[in-house]
């Protein structure tokens, strides 16, 4: 096959992400990538109708900042992109904007958490709580109900996209109540000797890499005013905050990350968040070595991470073959899965398929 041929065979992966974060993951390199496989990357004009655009095999995005701005531009860029999943059944979405919806929600992300069987294997979400009034004398009946402890950090509902969205409070006693900026998510604060493993998830493939983290905090500092920050400025690989410090009278020995847990924490949410790329924050709880999970990202930084353009092709490959080998894509290629004498065209057609590798 020459190149000309090769060009015209190749399907298209449409994708979009802002300018900032292409240039970071120095983007130019997986359109390599992306050829080396058959597949050709186009960046997606967003002001423009999809269907003028493509046909595209895959749909690949960060548009975590546009959902999140939900003014009517952007309420009607993201009805165009689903306009066009939706003609186009066949289309493979990473990630589907719903997962994405539910993740840029911290409450419903820690519910999601909360909801699966991880607690079995001593992996759990810290007790969370919505605030969302100003009223004080509320919000402290609220927390106690719902069994959130001094301290807490106050995180806001929007998780991811904003500028807003990683401005953060660690609150010590009920004076500092009147700090909460709602609507946000109230979190009993772990203690985890200032330590954060970053999981880095691209498919069936993951990643941990360690993060400086936020240092103990003690009920006994209840006299303690409200400390803020931005998540920014403590966990990224070259933060070096003094908030991440600990006290020289602490033995920073003790908990270990548990690999087994990891893995078990990856399969679990995988499937719960209907996600192929994510991260999930994770910190091991002083003394007793359980393992909460405190965050979790759609799209993260993958910074540290060995290889990501091959595992994210490897993550579009083996996505499509699962499309294509599910119900909903023959029915829209006009089988009849009810029907067994159309199950030797199905494997006829599935034969035929060999635009994988
Ligand atoms: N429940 C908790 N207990 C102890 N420390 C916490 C807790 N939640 C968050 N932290 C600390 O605060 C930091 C920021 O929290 P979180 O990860 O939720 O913010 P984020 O802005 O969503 O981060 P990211 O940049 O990963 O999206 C964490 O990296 C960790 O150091
Ligand atoms: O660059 P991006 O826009 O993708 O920023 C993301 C950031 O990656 P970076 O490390 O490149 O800053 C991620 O950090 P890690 O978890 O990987 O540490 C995490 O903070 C996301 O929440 C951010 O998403 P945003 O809040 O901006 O939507
Ligand atoms: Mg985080
Ligand atoms: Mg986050």
């Amino acid at each position: 096959m020459d190149e000309n041929d090769k060009a015209s065979s190749s399907m298209v992966i449409g994708y979009w992400m802002s300018d900032r974060k292409s240039q970071k993951l120095n983007w130019i390199e997986f359109g390599k990538v992306c050829r080396q496989h058959g597949y050709e990357l186009v960046k997606l004009d967003l002001e423009r109708p999809l269907e003028d655009q493509g046909p595209f095999a895959v749909i690949l995005h960060k548009l975590t900042e546009i959902i999140a701005r939900n003014d009517e531009k952007a309420i009607q860029i993201i009805d165009r992109i689903e306009q066009y999943i939706k003609n186009h059944p066949k289309v493979l979405i990473i990630d589907p904007l719903d997962s994405v919806r539910t993740l840029l929600d911290r409450y419903k992300t820690y519910n999601v958490v909360l909801n699966t069987t991880l607690n079995n294997i001593d992996v759990f979400t810290p007790t969370f709580v919505e605030i969302l009034s100003t009223n004080v004398k509320e919000n402290i009946k609220k927390l106690k109900n719902a069994g959130v402890t001094f301290p807490f950090i106050c995180k806001p509902f929007v998780a991811q996209g904003t500028t807003y969205c990683h401005q953060m409070s660690v609150i010590f006693n009920e004076r500092g109540v009147a700090d909460c900026k709602p609507p946000c998510v109230a979190q009993s604060f772990i203690n985890h000797n200032a330590i954060l493993y970053k999981l880095y998830v691209v498919g069936d493939h993951y990643q941990m890499v360690e993060r400086p983290s936020l240092k103990n905090f003690y009920a006994s500092n209840d006299d303690r005013d409200t400390i803020t920050f931005d998540s920014h400025s403590v966990s990224k690989s070259d933060s070096s905050s003094e908030l991440s410090v600990l006290d020289p009278s602490e033995n920073a020995k003790g908990s270990s990350i548990d690999p087994i847990k990891l893995h078990s924490i990856v399969k679990t949410l995988g499937s719960y968040l209907n996600m192929s790329l994510y991260g999930v924050d994770v910190v091991v709880e002083n003394n007793t070595n359980r393992h909460a999970i405190i965050d979790i990202n759609a799209y993260p930084g993958y910074d540290g991470f060995p290889d990501f353009f091959g595992k994210l092709i490897d993550c579009v490959i083996s996505r499509r073959a699962q499309t294509v080998c599910s119900k909903a894509y023959f029915e829209d290629s006009g089988f009849d899965t009810s029907d067994s004498s159309d199950e030797k065209k199905s494997r006829a057609k599935l034969n035929s398929i060999n635009q994988y590798n």
